[in-house]
Formats: C-alpha cells, structure tokens, sequence
C-alpha cells in the first residue's frame, strides 16, 4: 500500500522506475541509482552501500524519500543483501533532515503525503531484517540523525563540524513521539529529555559520550569502520539477530503504525498553523543570511 503510494510520487515526478529498479539490483560491480540514491552493491559479501546524493544538503525531499524508500525495499527483498552501509556521497553533511521547503508554504494534502513519507522510511529503517549501520560522514541535524538513529549502529567521523542531534526545537517544532522514541531507546529517558528539550546537536566526543553514536573514528575511516562492524554482525545467524531486534523495537514501530492516520493529522494540523509556518520561515531565511 505505501509502496504503491510510493510509486505514485515517483511517477508523478518523474523517476523511470525501470532504471532506479535497475540500481538496486544483485549484479556485483559498482551501479549507481537514476538519481539521488547511489547504491553500490557487494553481493558477494551481502553488503550493499547506499550513499545519498541529494545537493546541496542531502535534507529529505519527498522525492529523495520516495527513493529510498523504494530502494530500501527492494534490497530487503532480495535476500543476496544481509547488511546495508547508509553514508552520504557528499562528504561533510550525512543529511540535513527533513527538508524545510516540503513543510512550508504547501497545502494540507501535500503535508499529509509528506509525512506519510517520512513515517514510511522510519519504518523501513528500524525494523529492517537487514544489518543497518550508519557510515555518518558529515552533519547530520533532526531527520537525519533520525535516519542513523534508526539503524543498528553508527559511526561518526571525528570532525568538530559534524554534528548529531534532533533539534528541532531550535526551529520551533516539537520532534514527534516517534523520533522521541527512537532516541529514548538508543540514549535512555534523561539524555533524551535534555537533548529534545535543548535541541543539543552534538560534537562527535559527546556524541559518543551520550550514546548518540557508537564509534567516532577518522574521517578517512569511517567507511571501513562501517564495512568492519557489518562484518562481525554479519557472523550472527540471520533468524536469531532479526528475532531479537524485532523483539527489541517492534513495540516502538507499532505504537506508531496503530496510531498513523491520527499522527498523520496531526502533523499536518501543527505544521499549518500560521505561528509554525513563520518559524520555519523566519529559519530558513537564517540559513540564507548565514551565507551572505
Ligand atoms: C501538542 C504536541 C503536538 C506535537 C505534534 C508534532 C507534529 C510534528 C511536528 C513537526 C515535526 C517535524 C520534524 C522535523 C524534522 C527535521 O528534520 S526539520 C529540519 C532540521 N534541519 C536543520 O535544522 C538543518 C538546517 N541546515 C543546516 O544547519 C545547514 O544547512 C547544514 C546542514 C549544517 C549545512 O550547512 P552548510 O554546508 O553551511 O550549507 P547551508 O549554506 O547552510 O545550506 C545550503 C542550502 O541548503 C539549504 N538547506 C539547508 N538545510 C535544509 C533543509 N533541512 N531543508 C531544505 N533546505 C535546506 C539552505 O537553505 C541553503 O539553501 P540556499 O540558500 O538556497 O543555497
């Protein structure tokens, strides 16, 4: 059902599915996606390498993640695939997260197709039966660090500008009980409280220090750190790992999935008020002025 929701925005902007298809597929040598999701697969090892190719700041668009829904979903169903490296193509920003255009300025069917979007990646990503590991080389605020959140372990490039966190508040929206959730299970209740309260983006040595990630390395390393980790998940026996992540996070994706519609409404009733609107108005002309 989301998928062929899914398929619908991927038709009505335009992406020829039979290429992206084409992109996710078992052959062995380096392929890369139509458009914003490069996957290079390594299907003698199991292991393909999504990279994010969405310029300038990799932030979610609904046609970015309209693909990597798609991609996400093709590679768990072709079981050549047992781990998955999710990494940006653009060194320096993993993701921007959620991209601010699609919240603003758009109707209310726009922002109900939207976050039904965003809720379908998340669900992707966290209870996925593949391997997830986060290869974070570059900055990576609200969405983003949701994205990394969501897998089963991260690594973060040791650069004082990469910095992780769900910050929402600093743009004057309330991260939803989703991404609370996600955090609450990787950082426990008091870290979290703190960090979505402030809106904390974290240098990698709190970062760590905080749980938000599990290994910072040199930025040169982060790749093979990924490759290595995935290896050692990768000796699990598949049923036992998946059955025990699923007992871990299935309560989590369910609380979600009873409660989609409403969450779906929800969002779209905050992000229309007029106060939310020029928030994230007035944001988005900061980051415009930061430049100049
Ligand atoms: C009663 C309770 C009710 C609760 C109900 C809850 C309902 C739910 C509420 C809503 C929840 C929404 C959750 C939102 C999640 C998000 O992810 S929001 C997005 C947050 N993202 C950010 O804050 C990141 C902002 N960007 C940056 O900090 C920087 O851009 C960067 C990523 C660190 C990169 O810096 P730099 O390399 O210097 O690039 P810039 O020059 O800043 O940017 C380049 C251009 O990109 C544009 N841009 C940046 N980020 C975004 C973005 N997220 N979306 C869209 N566009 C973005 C930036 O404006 C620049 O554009 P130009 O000026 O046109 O070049």
């Amino acid at each position: 059902m989301a998928l062929v929701a899914a398929r619908g925005t991927l038709l009505r902007a335009g992406v020829r599915l039979g290429t992206e298809a084409a992109a996710c597929g078992r052959n062995g040598t380096r392929r890369s996606a139509s458009h914003r999701v490069l996957v290079e697969p390594d299907a003698a090892a199991g292991i393909a390498t999504i990279k994010f190719k969405n310029p300038p700041v990799n932030s979610l668009t609904l046609e970015f993640l309209t693909e990597l829904i798609i991609c996400l979903e093709k590679l768990e169903n072709d079981k050549t695939f047992r781990g998955v490296i999710l990494t940006s193509n653009s060194p320096g920003i993993f993701s921007a997260g959620l991209d601010l255009r699609e919240m603003c300025g758009k109707n209310p069917a726009h922002y109900a197709e939207y976050w039904r979007a965003v809720q379908e990646l998340w669900l992707k990503l966290y209870v996925s039966n593949m391997i997830l590991v986060a290869a974070i080389n570059g900055a990576s605020p609200a969405g983003g660090c949701l994205m990394s959140l969501s897998c089963d372990y991260r690594v973060l490039a040791d650069n004082p500008r990469y910095k992780v966190g769900l910050n929402e508040t600093l743009l004057g929206i309330v991260a939803p009980f989703w991404f609370r959730d996600t955090l609450v299970n990787t950082i426990g209740h008091r870290a979290s409280e703190r960090a979505l309260q402030l809106g904390l983006l974290f240098p990698p040595a709190e970062a760590l220090q905080v749980g938000m990630v599990d290994q910072v390395v040199p930025e040169d390393q982060v790749h093979s750190t990924a490759l290595s980790v995935i290896t050692q998940w990768l000796a699990i026996p598949d049923h036992a790992r998946q059955l025990t992540k699923s007992m871990m996070r299935k309560a989590t994706t369910d609380n979600l999935i009873k409660q989609r519609e409403a969450d779906i409404q929800n969002f779209v009733s905050f992000i229309s008020r007029d106060s939310i609107q020029k928030s994230l108005q007035m944001y988005i002309e900061k980051l415009k002025q930061k430049k100049s």
